[in-house]
């Protein structure tokens, strides 16, 4: 689905992302691991067309797409989850839902603007798809609550729902259980579960949790200081001595 060659990325003359390679299968939750630093965020957002690589290449679903917008990759079914907006937070739950664009561009309101009757259509159509995700999500009951209010794994869910607005292929998720307490901890992970084998979404996922990263992710790809290190199952990563040897540079370096 995913194929990364070889990419670089440079902010001014430190290297973030050194020479990454990997493929992501269909079907498959990734984890992404790796120290603070590591460049995991900065891959993310190139595969996600924040900004083009230095050099390498990205291909997505057996097309070239290195250098494409965010925009243009959403379209494709390229989706990264974002933190709720801040201005969307006045906003309730279900108008979160309903705010995210349409994912097949043929949908815009400019093209339904030539019928009414073609408009409240799609509207209906998005508010019903909307209440599909909060039954999903068991979130029905915070439907009309602004979305300030719910509580962190309450947010992390709708996220997750937010995706589900779209046609997405390919879902990147970062940091999923940050701030998220352990009993919605284990609903979100279900729900990742369930969007991935019934719904067929396949997910990278950066985490810095091992419990969620040895519960979900296969393959387990550790990254330090630009590079990937080791791609393999979980125990084989987590047993590599240069895994451990990374993070405890980190608690080394961070003591320091
Ligand atoms: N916009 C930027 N300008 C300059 N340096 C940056 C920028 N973004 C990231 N970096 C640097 O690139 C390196 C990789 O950062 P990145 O956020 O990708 O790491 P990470 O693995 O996601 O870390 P964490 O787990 O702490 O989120 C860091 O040294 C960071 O300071």
């Amino acid at each position: 689905m995913l194929e990364l060659d070889q990419l670089v990325m440079d902010f001014g003359g430190f290297r973030a992302v050194d020479r990454c390679s990997f493929r992501v299968e269909a079907g498959t939750i990734t984890g992404l691991i790796g120290p603070n630093g590591a460049g995991k965020t900065t891959l993310f957002n190139l595969i996600a067309g924040a900004f083009p690589p230095v050099s390498g290449s990205i291909r997505f679903l057996g097309e070239e797409v290195t250098g494409l917008s965010s925009d243009a990759l959403f379209h494709k079914g390229l989706v990264r989850t974002f933190q709720i907006p801040h201005e969307f937070h006045r906003l309730t739950a279900l108008e979160n839902l309903m705010m995210v664009p349409p994912a097949q561009p043929g949908e815009s309101l400019f093209a339904n603007w030539l019928s009414w009757g073609r408009v409240r259509a799609a509207e209906a159509k998005v508010e019903r798809l909307a209440w599909e995700a909060l039954e999903f999500l068991e979130l029905t009951h915070v439907a009309h609550e602004r979305a300030g209010n719910l509580s962190g794994g309450q947010k992390k869910l709708l996220e997750l729902g937010r995706t589900m607005m779209t046609d997405a292929r390919l879902v990147l998720l970062d940091e999923p259980a940050a701030g998220v307490n352990r009993t919605l901890l284990r609903k979100l992970e279900d729900k990742i579960r369930i969007l991935n084998e019934e719904r067929g979404y396949t997910f990278i996922l950066i985490e810095h949790d091992m419990e969620m990263i040895q519960k979900l992710c296969a393959p387990v790809i550790c990254m330090a200081e630009g590079k990937v290190l080791i791609e393999g199952d979980f125990q084989t990563v987590r047993a590599d001595p240069r895994v451990l040897e990374a993070y405890l540079g980190e608690t080394v370096g961070d003591a320091a």
